[in-house]
């Protein structure tokens, strides 16, 4: 069983992402990234925080916005604004949003050329049309990692378990774009383990701890859990029950140290293509 290292593949990544910014203030950019935080949410923080830190290396200019409890209406101007402002590249509105407001909504007046996180549903119909286009950067680690490992996707039976526009969706499009085989399941899907168990590859973005165990995975298969569930005691798990996994999987991302820092620097690498325009 392989424990996949997702910091060492940020780490991979974010030496790229130099070198690309390098280059764009060898020309007289300086790439910046807009961060909207529209929520106090603890775990929310610590995510811009480290993009913060990761962006500050690489040489990004990182503007962090805060708006808790804001409203629609004012939350849609920041992000029009953004999209006209030129010395904006990439724009990521966090989740949550303060209630009644969806990020399919307000991800609308996103520009698609600055859609850095995939927000705007036009940039999801655009990834479905196999158009260029931005797609969440967690969705885009799925992937990444999957190639970096060089596990075979043509013709693999992949399983992914959430369909959110966030995560299961856009990862489920872009392993089709790869020509894997694949399955989604979801809340109503029954008997959740008969599909889980086809897997060559297991993809979990479901958001319950530890919710997937030996039963639900195929002997050798690669598990990529997206899940980050905090714990009572401050810590973090993922949707994986990775110790009942180990013995039956052939390799696993753990959380933390899997999809989270590889998705922070897809997010970054994205706002370098954004700033190359
Ligand atoms: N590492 C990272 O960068 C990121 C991690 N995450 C984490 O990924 C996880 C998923 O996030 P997100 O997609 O936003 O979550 P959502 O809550 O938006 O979606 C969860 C999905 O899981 C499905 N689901 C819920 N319960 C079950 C069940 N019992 N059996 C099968 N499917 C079920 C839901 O089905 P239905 O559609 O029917 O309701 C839904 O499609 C969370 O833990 C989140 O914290 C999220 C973003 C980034
Ligand atoms: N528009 C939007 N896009 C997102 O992608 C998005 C969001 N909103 N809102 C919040 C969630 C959460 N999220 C995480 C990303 C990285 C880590 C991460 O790197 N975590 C570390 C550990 C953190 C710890 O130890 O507490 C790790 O997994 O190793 C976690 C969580 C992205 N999210």
């Amino acid at each position: 069983m392989t424990l996949i290292d997702g910091r060492a593949i940020s780490k991979a990544i974010l030496e790229g992402v130099t070198a690309g910014v390098a280059e764009l203030r060898a020309a007289g950019t300086t790439p910046a990234l807009a961060i909207v935080v529209p929520t106090d949410d603890e775990a929310t923080a610590w995510y811009v925080r480290s993009i913060v830190r990761a962006a500050e290396r690489v040489g990004i200019e990182a503007r962090r916005i805060d708006l808790h409890g804001t409203t629609a209406v004012e939350l849609v101007t920041e992000l029009a604004a953004l999209s006209a402002d030129p010395a904006v590249h990439g724009i990521i509105c966090q989740t949550p949003l303060p209630k009644g407001i969806t990020l399919d909504q307000v991800g609308q007046h996103i520009a698609p050329a600055k859609d850095v996180d995939g927000a705007n549903p036009e940039s999801l119909g655009r990834l479905a049309a196999g158009l260029p286009a931005f797609a969440p950067a967690t969705a885009q680690a799925v992937v990444e990692i999957l190639q970096r490992e060089q596990t075979p996707l043509e013709g693999a039976d992949v399983v992914v378990v959430g369909r959110s526009n966030v995560v299961g969706k856009p990862a489920a499009l872009l392993l089709l774009a790869e020509n894997a085989t694949v399955t989604i399941c979801h809340s109503r899907t029954r008997d959740l383990a008969a599909h889980t168990r086809q897997g060559d590859v297991l993809v979990a973005a479901v958001g319950r701890a530890r919710m997937l165990g030996a039963e639900h995975v195929k002997p050798g298969a690669v598990v990529i859990d997206v899940g980050t569930n905090p714990t009572p005691d401050g810590g973090l798990v993922g949707d994986v029950d990775t110790e009942a996994v180990e013995p039956v999987a052939g390799a696993i991302t753990p959380v933390p140290g899997g999809v989270g820092p590889v998705t922070t620097a897809l997010l970054l690498r994205n706002v370098v293509t954004a700033a190359r325009g």
